[in-house]
């Protein structure tokens, strides 16, 4: 898109030989180049009237009476040009006094070759190219209106030979739904090369309906609109660029008073004076900000111009200036408004749009295969699905989803319109999925932490289990076998066995309750994460409920499990601490005996003591094998140390299930496999 202001030219016309030459001079080495006309005080009133003596305007270009036409086209026409070769609309049009010059500028003189004006020269400059770009294929018409009395005709009609203007066909202004004008009755000629072009120009002219008036024998009274209409299309692209450029010759802009005509001349000024007034009047309104009303329809020239003017079109107004004494005062007002076009803002696009052709084309294809389709399956499909059919289809999509088993399938049958929704439906899925995995962020930090927690315990159990180990180990591996079985002996009679006892219970109580936790929060992440994978469908909010719930319950069972965690923690330090008295108590205990015997049997006994421990290794078959010293005290002592053992063996596989590291070994696959 190319926003700018619209271009704005002056060209003064050469003096004539019997003019008087009115006091101007140019400056085009400024940044802006300007024209400075001085107007001497007119004194010939009898007084001193308040006229301002001289007046400076801006252009963008100021050619001179010597310029020629060929750099008139070069310096104006050409870029313009070359901005509808490459796709856009451009308008250059001609404003000024009759006999100013407009015709020669945009049409050319008659009489020399090398005044040719613009039209003829872009025509030749279009086709030039046309001819050297050979990777697009062009298509180029003509058109060539005339306004004259608020009416339009179509100048280029090759079925009428107009000897009047009423003879021409009447052209007449159409407007769509988009405000887009449409000219009715105005034909589009086409022309395949220079020749045909300028073929179709000469008969306009031609056609062209001259009045005389007394300021200029020959001028025309009239708006003339030569267009130049290009389509370019790349072999095999459905795409087609189209562009026009308006080569506008306006009427004389000349005040009525001035021209001093009358009847139906004066009536023919009117409607000049009035649509150049209109012309006037949306020039400001475009110039003016803010201004939402632009008074396009007033006139037929401003309907035809009203892309050109504040619309989508690249636009260069031509200031016309007769600079001799009598006609300053018009070359003033054509600059005043020339100064006010300048501010005008256009936005020219790029015209591109499909193949109307191709678009017919397709068109009547869909419709061929609808009918086919229609008659195989007996039903009529409409574009869209029906509520009913979407709602079976929402249904059919979740039962989909939610079915676990990886060889499902999704038969929605042969319409294209429902596998269409499909695709949609698994696009919203998958796009979804990062926002619910945003909404879900609490809970897999939750998770997270959950697994943190879990290794960390697993970590701290290791350790307990390895200190247990060691030490049980150490206190074991230092115990001679009569001392272990002792100790196992001694256990069962300590007044903390009972402690043990009811800690183990606890212990396996809380180990079950755990389990069972673990189970649950298993369950209840499975639902999170199930109807994570269903939240992005339409049927969400069903499942947002489900999720909610699910939520609540995972909290509930995951800060219980939390709970029982410490507790089991904190038994197992407990049930060691136990342990570890109990051993202590056990080794004062056993040290306390050993001194007893020493003190009592001294060595002898000692090393009877020794081979009734090793009797003890293998378990005696009856009471007589038993070896006796032969003393009745000591012999008493051993039958019932034999008595004592026999008892505990009964109870040790009770006691062994319930202390060791079976409890531990619960505890670590509740915590690691919950
Ligand atoms: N730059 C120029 N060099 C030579 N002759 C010119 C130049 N400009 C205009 N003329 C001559 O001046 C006369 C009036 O010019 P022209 O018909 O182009 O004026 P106009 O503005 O079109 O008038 P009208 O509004 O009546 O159509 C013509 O004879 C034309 O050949």
């Amino acid at each position: 898109m190319v926003k700018e202001t619209i271009q704005v030219f002056a060209r003064v016309k050469p003096l004539g030989r019997r003019q008087q030459a009115g006091s101007y001079s140019v400056d085009n080495e400024e940044p802006l180049p300007s024209l400075e006309i001085t107007v001497p005080r007119d004194l010939a009133d009898g007084f001193i009237n308040n006229k301002r003596e001289s007046y400076k305007f801006k252009f963008q270009k100021i050619f001179d009476q010597e310029a020629k036409q060929d750099v008139i086209f070069d310096s104006i026409a050409k870029p313009v040009a070359e901005c509808v070769l490459a796709g856009y609309n451009g308008t250059i049009f001609a404003y000024g006094q009759t006999g100013s010059g407009k015709t020669f500028t945009i049409t050319g003189g008659a009489e020399r070759y090398s005044d040719r004006g613009i039209i003829p020269r872009t025509l030749s400059y279009i086709f030039d190219q046309l001819q050297k770009d050979s990777s697009k294929v062009y298509t180029t018409h003509v058109s060539y209106l005339e306004i004259y009395n608020e009416c339009g005709y179509d100048l280029l009609d090759p079925r009428h030979e107009a000897s009047k203007m009423e003879d021409l066909p009447k052209v007449t202004i159409m407007e769509d739904s988009d405000q887009n004008i449409h000219l009715k009755n105005l034909s589009l000629q086409q022309a395949t090369n220079e020749e045909e072009a300028l073929n179709l120009l000469f008969l306009g002219d031609t056609n062209r309906m001259i009045a005389e008036t007394p300021m200029n024998q020959a001028s025309s009274r009239s708006h003339c609109i030569f267009t130049i209409h290009i389509s370019s299309k790349e072999p095999g692209s459905a795409t087609i660029r189209r562009s026009k450029l308006h080569l506008v010759d306006l009427a004389g802009s000349e005040r009525v008073a001035k021209s001093g005509i009358g009847g139906h001349l004066l009536t023919e000024a009117k409607y000049i004076n009035l649509s150049l007034h209109y012309l006037e009047q949306v020039i400001i309104a475009l110039a003016e900000k803010n201004r939402s009303h632009i008074p396009y329809r007033n006139s037929m020239m401003t309907s035809v111009l009203r892309d050109s003017l504040g619309g989508n079109c690249m636009t260069t107004m031509i200031a016309m200036l007769a600079m001799d004494k009598r006609n300053i005062d018009e070359s003033i007002s054509t600059c005043r408004f020339a100064q006010r076009v300048a501010l005008i803002k256009n936005e020219a696009v790029l015209n591109e749009e499909i193949d109307p052709r191709l678009v017919r084309t397709l068109k009547k294809e869909i419709q061929d295969l609808k009918d086919e389709l229609a008659l195989v399956t007996g039903k009529r499909r409409t574009s869209e699905l029906s509520q009913e059919e979407l709602l079976q289809l929402d249904e059919l999509i979740e039962a989909f989803l939610k079915d676990n088993d990886p060889d499902s399938s999704l038969d929605v049958g042969a319409d294209m319109r429902k596998i269409k929704y499909c695709f949609i439906y698994m696009k919203v899925f998958f796009l979804n999925g990062d926002q619910s995995k945003k909404l879900l962020s609490e809970d897999i930090s939750e998770e997270k932490n959950s697994n943190e927690e879990l290794e960390k315990l697993k970590g701290l159990l290791q350790q307990r289990d390895n200190e247990i180990s060691i030490l049980c180990g150490e206190k074991r591996g230092k115990m001679s076998l009569g001392c272990q079985e002792a100790f196992e002996i001694f256990k069962q009679d300590h007044a903390d066995s009972i402690t043990i006892e009811d800690n183990k219970q606890l212990l396996k109580k809380r180990f079950d309750e755990a389990k069972c936790l673990g189970e649950k929060l298993n369950e209840v992440r499975n639902k999170i994460i199930l109807a994570r994978i269903y939240l992005c469908s339409d049927i969400c909010w069903k499942i947002c409920n489900t999720l909610s719930s699910s939520h609540i319950s995972y909290k509930a069972v995951y800060s219980r499990f939390k709970g029982l965690k410490v507790e089991i923690e904190h038994l197992q330090l407990l049930m060691e601490k136990v342990k570890m008295k109990v051993q202590k108590d056990f080794e004062v205990w056993w040290s306390e005996e050993a001194k007893k015997f020493q003190e009592t049997e001294k060595l002898t006994y000692s090393l009877e003591f020794t081979s009734m421990l090793s009797y003890f290794r293998t378990p005696p078959s009856s009471s007589t094998s038993i070896p006796l010293t032969g003393d009745s005290q000591a012999d008493a002592d051993i039958l019932a140390f034999i008595k004592a053992r026999q008892n505990i063996l009964q109870k040790k596989a009770t006691i062994s299930e319930c202390l060791g590291h079976t409890w531990l070994c619960n505890l670590h696959s509740i915590f690691f496999y919950p």
